[in-house]
């Protein structure tokens, strides 16, 4: 370099202050540290108590760096769309994830914590913008009986990590709207690197009636479920488990 130009980034102190790394927290005992994001919205204290119980190292906050930084970030969610999006903007919830996907690193979310990451959702006619992680819109369930409330088995998708053991169980569901389709990001024969979501399904209603609607989906560090594992007994916890021991 020239005498004349000027070192634009002296080597050492400057350089690091300008990007500073994130630190990713030590593992105790060998956990991984787990994020619930405590946004206003969701079962927070069951999916911590789920959570610690398979052996992750639980941190309920809304603290934009610790929520970046876990080995795990689970966003929950319960109550309508519409106030959750308005929750997780409200502690920067959207870029926090976003920032994550990039970088590749995990995110589960749970209800309506899957939700959001559709484009949109629509409830009670108010259309509101999700994450957009996914192609789609969160609508009404047009089933005989709504909410669809109780214990349902899954069609898991074929190499579902998730569901590893858990195949044939019923999970917890609670919810009157989900994803009813699911369309592919990319064309997966023209980038070969691409490996697409595994979506699994579910239905609700009587045969001849029932709805079918998204139930999870793992999609590289995006996983999310329309069922509460925190809440689904031991096949919950095998699934909350397969995630934590993925981190
Ligand atoms: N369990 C929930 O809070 C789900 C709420 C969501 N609005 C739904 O009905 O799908």
């Amino acid at each position: 370099m020239g005498a004349d130009v000027p070192e634009l980034l002296p080597s050492g102190g400057a350089a690091a202050d300008l990007n500073p790394r994130p630190v990713t927290p030590a593992r105790v005992d060998g956990r991984p540290r787990v994020v619930v994001l405590d946004y206003g919205f969701g079962n927070v204290r069951s999916a911590v108590r789920a959570l610690e119980r398979v052996g992750a190292d639980v941190e309920l906050t809304a603290d934009r760096e610790a929520a970046s930084q876990a080995h795990g970030l689970v966003v929950p969610g319960v109550g309508a769309f519409a106030a959750c999006m308005e929750g997780l903007r409200a502690v920067r919830g959207d870029q926090v994830v976003d920032r994550r996907l990039a970088g590749g690193r995990p995110v589960l979310g749970i209800c309506v914590g899957m939700q959001v990451m559709f484009d949109a959702g629509v409830e009670h006619g108010v259309r509101a913008d999700g994450l957009g992680e996914w192609r789609g819109v969160v609508e009404h369930l047009d089933a005989p009986v709504v909410p669809h409330m109780g214990w349902s088995t899954v069609e898991p998708a074929e190499g579902s990590t998730l569901f590893r053991g858990v195949e044939d169980e019923r999970f917890y569901f609670v919810h009157s709207y989900g994803a009813q389709t699911f369309t592919q990001g990319h064309d997966e024969d023209a980038d070969p690197r691409y490996t697409p979501p595994r979506v699994t399904w579910a239905e609700h209603g009587p045969d001849g009636a029932a709805v079918r609607f998204v139930a999870a989906v793992e999609d590289g560090p995006l996983s999310a479920t329309q069922f509460h594992p925190e809440k689904s007994g031991d096949a919950g916890a095998t699934l909350l488990e397969n995630w934590v021991r993925s981190l």
